[in-house]
């Protein structure tokens, strides 16, 4: 509570204004970016409208068309020039007509804090790209499926940690995503249920080699785990990382206290209707007072979601092709995107 927390203090340098004068990143301002939108291909129908309103976030029409339109536009042309380069590789090893043999599902990774709006990135992304016709099979898969069971957390004692990385099982996380990016045509990953608060028990979302992959979660930019020594003291090797492979990183940014009032908003939300449903593992919080629901909620704000803000995900900010910055009332005020 009355966390003072500035942007540029999180623990990794602000990507746009590093210590040197020269930085990886094109900074838009708004107006910049939202000219953008005047050019972007496919204006949104009134079926998209209609969609879009479906998917149960409190959607601004004309913020998607300003910053998503430009971005979806954007993410295609990266597409686009991922499946030249593909094809030209192809023609370069004399596989033939092979851009098939080593194109594979362009993933797109959302990352960023608890209630930054990472769901809400995500699905807008993924119903924008499929309407495009070089995209038109979008798969959307949120890292919570990779989460350890709740009864692994405790006799590991982390239950308090959950969405820290050690709180996932990343090999298994790392496996789904190498076998997309392998081309594999089919493969699952697991599902985690926010009502029971736990991993549904055999439960899965296919993946069948689609155009796209959207990949949403708090650690997609993790770096590897440092490798364990083995008894030879060579390096076990386990150097990869999810983020070694995905095409475009998204970082949806904010000021984390503007992040805190969308964790207890959100909160009041539930507590109001999903909390109340049967089966919920929250429901004990429909039935008390707001104010001691919510002082419970701040307090798990404070010491498992803002702890693991600083320490493990913001200081992955810089590593994303893209940083989405949000002003308080969610509107995008800059988007940094990394030069080629
Ligand atoms: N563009 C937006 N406009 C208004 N509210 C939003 C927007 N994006 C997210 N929110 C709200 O902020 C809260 C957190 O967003 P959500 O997508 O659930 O975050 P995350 O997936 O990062 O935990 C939700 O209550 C969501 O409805
Ligand atoms: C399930 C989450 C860890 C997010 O997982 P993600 O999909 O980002 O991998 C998070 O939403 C969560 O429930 N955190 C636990 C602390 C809390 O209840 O706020």
């Amino acid at each position: 509570m009355g966390q003072t927390w500035p942007v540029s203090t999180t623990g990794s340098p602000d990507p746009a204004r590093p210590t040197s004068a020269a930085s990886p990143y094109i900074e838009l301002d708004r107006e910049r970016w939202r000219a953008l939108a005047r050019t972007a291909p496919l204006p949104l129908t009134q079926a998209d409208v209609e969609k879009l309103r479906g998917l149960g976030d409190p959607i601004d029409l004309p913020e998607v068309d300003v910053v998503y339109r430009p971005l979806t536009a954007l993410l295609e042309d990266y597409i686009a020039a991922t499946r030249e380069r593909a094809r030209r590789t192809a023609e370069f090893l004399g596989l033939g007509q092979g851009a098939e043999r080593v194109s594979t599902p362009f993933v797109v990774a959302v990352a960023g804090s608890v209630a930054v709006g990472k769901s809400t990135t995500a699905r807008l992304i993924a119903h924008l790209l499929a309407r495009f016709e070089a995209t038109p099979s979008v798969a959307l898969v949120t890292t919570d499926g990779f989460l350890l069971p709740n009864r692994v957390l405790e006799e590991r004692g982390l239950t308090a940690r959950k969405g820290f990385p050690e709180s996932y099982d990343r090999r298994a996380l790392l496996d789904f995503v190498a076998a997309v990016k392998s081309g594999a045509p089919r493969v699952e990953a697991p599902v985690y249920s926010h009502r029971v608060y736990d991993v549904v028990p055999g439960a899965s979302v296919v993946v069948e080699r689609p155009d796209v992959l959207v990949l949403e979660g708090l650690n997609v930019l993790q770096p590897a785990p440092r490798g364990r020594r083995g008894a030879s003291g060579s390096q076990a090797p386990s150097a990869l990382a999810v983020s070694d492979f995905i095409d475009f990183s998204i970082y949806v940014d904010a000021d984390p206290l503007d992040i805190r009032r969308w964790y207890l908003d959100r909160f009041l939300t539930l507590k109001r209707t999903a909390f109340t449903e049967p089966g919920s593992y929250f429901q004990r919080f429909a039935a008390i007072p707001d104010d001691i629901a919510l002082a419970a909620a701040s307090e798990v704000w404070e010491s498992v979601n803002l702890t693991n803000l600083r320490e493990n995900i913001a200081p992955t900010r810089g590593r994303a092709t893209l940083v989405l910055d949000k002003g308080p009332d969610h509107r995008m005020r800059r988007v940094l995107l990394r030069k080629a």
